[in-house]
């Protein structure tokens, strides 16, 4: 299956949703469950220490440092996993890689809130890869300035094995979010592979 092209104003967002093989994404997603290192990590939101309702986990070449939502991560090295994973996106986006951020979803309870992915480090028009493994969430978009720009919210269920990718102007005009669903689900791992400026 090909990328295919989202239609929205101001952005580039494109989506395959058999980039890996249903067989491919499920063993890709036993391996990682156990071998990632998952941390439960607190986040600052206005000023306040609250858990994140989800587990993450940060590989990367060295050098390739990220202040996440005020957290400083140091990347662990990819693993074989991740490293052939990389490889594979990194045809298919046509660009290079050196980091991934992984999330994992543990039920529908867990979550992401709003936000952009625009940390200096990722630059102006950064390329987001992102692969989806296990339950199917729904990612919402919406505009980053609902005066500028008017377009209502857009829902894209993201299957085990599909890829997404977010590019140009994406992160400047729109916000992303994974809500909580009261539908019963399994776990869901997400990860997404970025560009960070190297110390
Ligand atoms: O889980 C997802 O699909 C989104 C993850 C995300 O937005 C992020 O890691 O910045
Ligand atoms: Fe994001």
């Amino acid at each position: 299956m090909p990328l295919t092209p989202i239609s929205l104003p101001q952005a580039t967002v494109l989506l395959d949703t058999q980039f890996l093989s249903a067989e491919a994404a499920t063993s890709l997603l036993a391996e990682l469950s156990d071998t990632i290192a998952w941390r439960h990590e607190p986040i600052k939101i206005f000023g306040k220490e609250v858990m994140q309702p989800r587990l993450t986990a940060w590989y990367g070449d060295p050098g390739a440092r990220y202040a996440y939502s005020g957290l400083a991560l140091e990347p662990l090295p990819f693993t074989p996993a991740l490293q052939q994973l990389r490889e594979q996106v990194e045809a298919a986006a046509n660009t290079r890689f050196n980091s991934v951020l992984l999330n994992l979803y543990r039920t529908g309870q867990d979550s992401m809130g709003w936000h952009a992915d625009d940390e200096p480090e990722l630059g102006p028009e950064p390329v987001i890869a992102s692969i989806s493994l296990g339950a199917t969430r729904r990612f919402r978009m919406r505009p980053r300035h609902p005066d500028r720009l008017r377009h209502d919210s857009v829902a894209l269920d993201l299957n085990s094995g599909s890829l997404l990718l977010m590019r140009g102007t994406t992160q400047q005009h729109w916000l992303h979010a994974i809500p909580k669903t009261a539908r019963p689900t399994t776990p869901r791992l997400n990860l997404t592979f970025r560009l960070v400026t190297t110390a």
